[in-house]
């Protein structure tokens, strides 16, 4: 008898496997009216043409041949990728009561189990409570009250460049780092010296950035069955581990900012910052601690390393450059002469500077690909059904590209911008263009950045800045068109750039050394 039932246990299992195969490759076979796209293969669908490296580059080549909207079935999961603004319009802003949500992430089930990052929270009640912060914080002109903070530091940085100019990188992460210190937390990040509080964010941050990577966790959308699957029996051992190292850290790093806020408050220090504000209401608002130490995490994780990032961006295309480099330093000294550093007040007046900024950030988005949303119901786009789970990827970077748009779009030619607010070619009908944004490296719809206008400030102060103090000189080869030098993942930054900073004259040393100490006794508020 015991041994039927081991022939028959086995035909079972058999017959079970089969049975999952045949349900995998149905669902891995595009559905009729999905988006166009380059042809499945049975199981995997088109898991095999999954770019891992760079895929901004890969969707770009195969929106050539499928068009504005186009769709990839990665297993049973479905990735749609937009690629003109107009979808983006039609699709994730006119009909963002649908497209808002974001991917499920088996990491982030681990890592923030409760939504705590609103970032990377689904769409819906919680979400949109911690959208209502944020943009009380960050919105409108209220940004202009961090001004102040967002000087201060950037002279910080442009005294540190002047004394240590190798490590420029280090400075630029310092600089962005404390402001969202100072004005989310009301502390000081006046070093990012190993253990200090800057160091230990980046660090996480590099892990946290490297773990959502597109292949470092098993797709469990694509294949649900993965989930099943022990750990060690995958090509992904160690995932999970990492993740509770990452949670351990994250969750050590916010809270302990948040109890440093709670003990400074009593100290009667940081009444000005965002997590203060908070705090006044917390019991009234029903946030409890987690809530809000990740609420202020997120803006860390937002503000800091994307404006850093694009400021090597900017240093590097002014060391490409020189001919744009030198008009803007012709800009600053017409309007600040060579005694007196760019302020606040400056920043209005810069609009070459300004160009340049809009022009890297379409150049060289540092968010080629935004950060991706997902579709909480079917939608039909004309001849097209976008199914409900979707994954929809904004292709900033082809949209920065668009020739029918941008006259020579691969040039790096900030004047565009002083001819139109949107750099576009003399030829275009602006009109046709109506509801286009001027910039889609900050996504756009209900996720959009609701940091744009704090970065431009941000941005704006430190690249006036580095203008008005230092030649920003090539020495060695600039990774403007080769990739290997580039980090990869949701933010892109060039690493390792080699360029020097030599201060302009020596006569400006003192000019701010005299603005750095004046810098230093504001921030000390902060400490
Ligand atoms: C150059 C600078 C920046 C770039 C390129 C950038 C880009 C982006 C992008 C692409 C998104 C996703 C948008 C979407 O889903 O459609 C985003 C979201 C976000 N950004 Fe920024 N960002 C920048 C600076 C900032 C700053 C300075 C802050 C805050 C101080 C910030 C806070 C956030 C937050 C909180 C979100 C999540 C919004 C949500 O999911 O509802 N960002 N950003």
């Amino acid at each position: 008898m015991a041994l039927q039932i081991y022939p028959l246990a086995l035909a079972f299992l058999v017959l079970f496997a089969l049975g999952r195969i045949y349900q995998y490759s149905l669902c891995s076979a595009r559905p009729k009216r999905f988006p166009p796209g380059p042809k499945t293969l049975p199981f995997i669908g088109n898991m095999h043409q999954m770019p891992i490296e760079r895929p901004h580059f890969v969707f770009t080549e195969y929106a050539r041949q499928f068009g504005a909207v186009i769709g990839f079935k990665v297993g049973c999961h479905n990735l749609i990728v937009l690629n003109t603004w107009q979808a983006v319009r039609d699709l994730v802003e006119q009909r963002g009561a649908i497209y808002s949500s974001r991917p499920s992430i088996p990491l982030c089930d681990i890592v923030l189990p409760k939504s705590e990052n609103p970032g990377l929270s689904v769409y819906g009640e919680l979400w949109r409570k911690q959208r209502k912060a944020l943009v009380e914080f960050l919105g409108g002109d209220r940004t202009d009250r961090m001004k102040p903070v967002q000087d201060a530091e950037s002279t910080q940085m442009i005294y540190d460049m002047m004394n240590t100019p190798a490590n420029f990188e280090h400075h630029v992460d310092r600089s962005f780092g404390g402001i969202i210190l100072a004005t989310v937390f009301g502390q000081r990040g006046k070093t990012n010296e190993a253990g200090s509080k800057i160091a230990m964010f980046f660090e996480t941050e590099e892990e946290w950035s490297t773990a959502l990577g597109p292949t470092a966790y098993p797709p469990t959308s694509s294949f649900p069955f993965l989930k099943r699957v022990p750990e060690w029996l995958t090509p992904w051992k160690g995932w999970k581990t990492r993740a509770v190292r990452i949670k351990k850290k994250q969750n050590q790093i916010y809270h302990s900012l948040l109890d440093e806020t709670r003990e400074r408050l009593k100290q009667g220090k940081g009444e000005e910052c965002f997590m203060s504000q908070c705090l006044k209401v917390q019991d009234k608002q029903w946030y409890d601690d987690t809530y809000l130490a990740y609420l202020g995490g997120v803006l860390l994780e937002g503000g800091a390393e994307t404006s850093a990032s694009a400021t090597m961006v900017f240093l590097m295309a002014m060391a490409a450059f020189p001919d744009v480099a030198r008009e803007a330093q012709e800009e600053v000294d017409r309007v600040c002469g060579a005694l007196r550093i760019p302020g606040g007040d400056d920043i209005g007046r810069l609009p070459y500077v300004r160009a340049c900024m809009l022009e890297l950030l379409r150049w060289r988005p540092i968010t080629p690909l935004a950060v991706p949303h997902t579709t909480t119901a079917d939608d039909d786009y004309g001849a097209l059904t976008i199914p409900n789970g979707a994954d929809i990827l904004i292709n900033a970077w082809m949209i920065n590209n668009d020739e029918s748009f941008y006259e020579s779009p691969e040039k790096f030619n900030p004047s565009r911008y002083m001819n139109n607010e949107y750099g576009c070619a003399s030829t275009v009908d602006l009109e046709a263009n109506k509801g286009r944004r001027v910039n889609y490296t900050f996504g756009a719809g209900r996720r959009v950045c609701p940091g744009q206008r704090f970065a431009d400030n941000s941005m704006m102060l430190h690249f006036a800045k580095v203008l008005w103090a230092f030649d920003i000189n090539a020495t060695g080869s600039l990774p403007i068109s080769t990739w290997g030098q580039w980090t990869d993942g949701v933010i892109h930054r060039p690493k390792s750039l080699e360029i020097e900073l030599a201060l302009r004259d020596e006569g400006r040393r003192a000019i701010i050394e005299d603005a750095w100490s004046r810098a230093d006794d504001f921030l000390l508020q902060f400490e």
